[in-house]
């Protein structure tokens, strides 16, 4: 291991496949791992089979995690706190955690998306409600981001990610909180591209699984991730961030990896839609959050009075907003007026 930083006690918010894989890794590093999950049952059931069967099948769990439901008992004492709840759930959750953090705690997000109704990053609710609850200057935030699917994260398998905060010396600090011998954390200060881009990769791997649903080939995948990517960072730097982190690991790396990887829900959610099948009965049949959807309605609403293109979120938002033929769409996209590269 490149630096060895053991630390008594950390947090993990949030009892899904990746919350429950981030567990895994910080138990090889903490004393203690609390991992919060807001469903006693499914807590109940992580303390008595030491595996959570529903989101992360065959991981045992190290006896150093200790699942509760009880968010108080997870962030009592505890310095560093990674969220992991589905980003539509994060506000009612940092809500409730913010009275109870410690002084000088640091929240990581690992949560990838924007919300619905506030068109936010999940960093960005985080000032909103440390500023109202007026701990801005006492609670530091960040994020970590990169093409890591829980599984393989969780078996051990090489991976590689990011993790961003506004002070250098903070994001050095986490990278030898989470970095192990599989698990290699780079730094950045860049937390607008790393969630704008964490958030739309998702929108792109949507439209990856519509075009392998409906039986097109490599060209058209490799043609939806280089234009998908340049969608992205149009966005992302007219937000403000760094035209480099879009081809960084939370960039380029992770658009790769959903766009190409079976073990991704956003490209399973297309891929079905391709095949024929209505948006609904996919969301209701899937037992894991595919945040893509609801991710592509802020974002369209975000960019609609920009004068900016994304012509890919557009057809994708159509698609599952508006009920449009998914053949349509990539016909659509391919007679859009020609352009130079
Ligand atoms: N699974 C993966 O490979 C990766 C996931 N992520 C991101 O991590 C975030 C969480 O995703 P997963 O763990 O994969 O989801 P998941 O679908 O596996 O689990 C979601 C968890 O959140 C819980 N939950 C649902 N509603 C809640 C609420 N109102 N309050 C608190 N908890 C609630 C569920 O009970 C479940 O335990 C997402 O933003 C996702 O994009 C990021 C990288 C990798
Ligand atoms: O973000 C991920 C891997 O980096 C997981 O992608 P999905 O949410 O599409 O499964």
């Amino acid at each position: 291991m490149t630096v060895k930083n053991r630390i008594e006690r950390v947090a993990v918010i949030g009892a899904g496949s990746w919350g429950t894989a981030i567990a895994t890794v910080l138990s090889r590093k903490a004393g203690t791992v609390m991992l919060w999950g807001h469903r006693e049952e499914h807590v109940h059931q992580l303390v008595v089979d030491r595996e959570n069967r529903k989101h992360l099948p065959g991981i045992v769990l190290s006896d150093n995690i200790i699942p509760t439901s009880d968010i108080r008992d997870a962030v009592m004492n505890t310095e560093i706190i990674c969220a992991v709840v589905p980003s539509h759930s994060f506000r009612s959750v940092f809500e409730k955690m913010t009275p109870l953090l410690e002084h000088r705690a640091i929240v990581v997000s690992a949560i990838k998306g924007v919300e619905n109704s506030t068109l936010m990053t999940m960093t960005q609710i985080m000032d909103q409600i440390l500023k109202q609850e007026q701990r801005q200057n006492d609670i530091q935030t960040a994020v970590l981001s990169g093409p890591s699917f829980a599984k393989e994260v969780a078996q051990g398998i090489p991976t590689a990610v990011t993790i961003g905060c506004k002070d250098l010396k903070i994001a050095q600090y986490l990278q030898t909180v989470f970095v192990t011998e599989t698990f290699r954390v780079y730094a950045s200060t860049d937390v607008m591209g790393l969630e704008i881009s964490a958030a739309l990769k998702n929108i792109i791997a949507i439209a990856a699984g519509i075009c392998d649903g409906l039986g097109y080939g490599m060209n058209t995948r490799a043609a939806l991730i280089t234009r998908g990517l340049t969608e992205i960072t149009r966005l992302g730097v007219h937000l403000g961030a760094e035209r480099e982190t879009f081809f960084g690991l939370s960039g380029l790396g992770d658009l790769v990896l959903t766009c190409t990887g079976d073990l991704s829900r956003n490209r399973f959610v297309g891929m079905e839609l391709g095949r024929g099948r209505k948006l609904v009965d996919i969301l209701n049949e899937m037992k894991m959050v595919a945040e893509g959807v609801k991710t592509t309605k802020s974002i369209y609403d975000l960019t609609r009075p920009l004068d900016i293109e994304m012509p890919i979120l557009e057809q994708v938002y159509a698609i599952l907003y508006e009920d449009k033929e998914c053949s349509l769409a990539v016909k659509d996209l391919l007679a859009r007026e020609l352009k130079v590269e």
